[in-house]
C-alpha cells in the first residue's frame, strides 16, 4: 500500500479563460470546474488507478464538500476532522495552456488535529510500501513538520517521500541527512531550495539542454542521504539520480493545456514503476509518461490507469 499525506488539501476551482489573463483587466470566465486536489490525493488517485493500493490521508471537516468530492473519485482515504473549511485553490486556464495558480493558506490545525495525524500516519506506515509527505504546510504547522515526521517514522519500515516547497523544505534540507527521505521530487527552484544553489539558474541551463547542474545538485543531495531524487523540469524534462544511476528524459511533446497536478502524477508513475520491481530508467520514464499526460489534460486532470506501451520518453544515462 501506498499512503500519501495531504497536510493542506484543496478544491482545485479551474477557471478557463477565453484568452489570455489580462492582467489588471477585466477577464470573463468560459466555462468553471472543481475537482479535488492536493499533492497527496492527486498522488493516491493515480497511484490507485494504475493498480496499487493507495490510501489518502488529509485533514477536512467530515461534512466538507471536499470530502464528498474525494469519496466520488474511489480513493480510499483517512480523514482526520477538523472543523475549518477545505481551501479553494484557482486555476486560471487560458487557451495556450498557460496557468496561473492562486493558492489559499488553507485553515489553521490545531495541536490535537497534529497529533491524530501523527498517529493515524504511524500506524499506516506500518503496513505500507510508502508514506508520501505532500504539499504545504497550513498555518498551526512548524515548517519541520515533514522532517520530524520522516525521523519518526523511520522505525516503522515503510520508504518515506517528500514533495513539499519553501520554508517546509528549507527545514528538511536543514536537518540532513538525520532527516533524510528516501525519495524527494523537487522541480528545479525546489532543488535550489534543497541544495542550496540557484534554482532559476539550474532551470535555465536546463531550458537551454544543459541538465548537468541539475544532476550535479541531484546527486549531492544523494551524499547527503537522500535516497532518490526525481527532478521534473517541465518542458525540458526530467532527471532521476536512484541506485547510483543517472538518467535523464526528454518531455515527450505534447500540447499542453494545464500543469496542475503534473509533478505529481510523475511521482505516482515513479511509485507505480517501483512497485512493478522496474529499474531507475523505467521509473524516469513512468515519471515522464504520466506527468506528461497530466500536463496535456485541462485543470487538475490526473492520467488514471495509463498504458505504459503509449510511453515515449528518450532516456539518455548522464553517468
Ligand atoms: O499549496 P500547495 O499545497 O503547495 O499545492 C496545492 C496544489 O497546488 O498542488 C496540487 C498540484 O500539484 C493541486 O492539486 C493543489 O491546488
Amino acid at each position: 500500500m501506498i499512503v500519501t499525506l495531504t497536510m493542506n488539501p484543496s478544491v482545485d476551482r479551474t477557471a478557463q479563460l477565453p484568452a489570455p489573463l489580462a492582467v489588471g483587466g477585466v477577464n470573463r470566465i468560459a466555462a468553471v470546474d472543481d475537482s479535488p486536489g492536493g499533492k497527496g490525493v492527486n498522488v493516491a488517485r493515480v497511484v490507485a488507478a494504475g493498480g496499487v493500493e493507495a490510501r489518502a490521508v488529509f485533514p477536512a471537516p467530515p461534512e466538507d464538500p471536499f470530502v464528498t468530492m474525494c469519496a466520488a473519485t474511489g480513493v480510499a482515504t483517512s480523514v482526520m476532522p477538523t472543523t475549518g473549511a477545505v481551501r479553494i485553490n484557482l486555476t486560471l486556464a487560458d487557451p495556450e495552456g498557460t496557468t496561473t495558480k492562486i493558492n489559499s493558506p488553507g485553515p489553521e490545525l490545531d495541536a490535537a488535529t497534529l497529533d491524530r495525524v501523527r498517529s493515524t500516519i504511524a500506524d499506516l506506515a506500518r503496513d505500507a510500501q510508502w508514506v508520501v509527505l505532500c504539499g504545504s504546510l497550513p498555518r498551526g504547522v512548524e515548517d519541520d513538520f515533514y522532517a520530524d515526521l520522516v525521523t519518526a517514522l523511520r522505525p516503522a519500515g515503510a520508504r518515506l517521500a517528500v514533495d513539499t516547497s519553501d520554508a517546509p523544505l528549507a527545514a528538511l534540507a536543514a536537518r540532513l541527512p538525520d532527516a533524510a527521505p528516501d525519495l524527494v521530487k523537487p522541480n528545479g527552484e525546489e532543488l535550489g531550495q534543497l541544495a542550496g544553489v540557484d534554482g532559476a539558474e539550474l532551470e535555465r541551463r536546463a531550458a537551454d539542454g544543459d541538465t548537468g547542474p541539475v544532476a550535479a545538485a541531484a546527486r549531492a543531495l544523494r551524499e547527503r542521504g537522500v535516497g532518490a531524487v526525481l527532478v521534473t523540469l517541465g518542458g525540458a524534462g526530467a532527471v532521476l539520480v536512484d541506485d547510483d544511476e543517472t538518467w535523464f528524459a526528454n518531455a515527450p511533446a505534447v500540447q499542453v493545456r494545464s500543469t496542475v497536478g503534473a509533478g505529481d502524477s510523475a511521482l505516482a508513475g515513479y511509485l507505480l514503476a517501483g512497485a512493478r520491481g522496474l529499474p531507475p530508467r523505467d521509473r524516469l520514464a513512468w515519471a515522464v509518461g504520466h506527468g506528461s499526460v497530466a500536463a496535456s489534460l485541462p485543470g487538475t486532470g490526473l492520467p488514471l490507469g495509463l498504458d505504459p506501451a503509449t510511453f515515449r520518453a528518450t532516456l539518455r544515462r548522464l553517468d
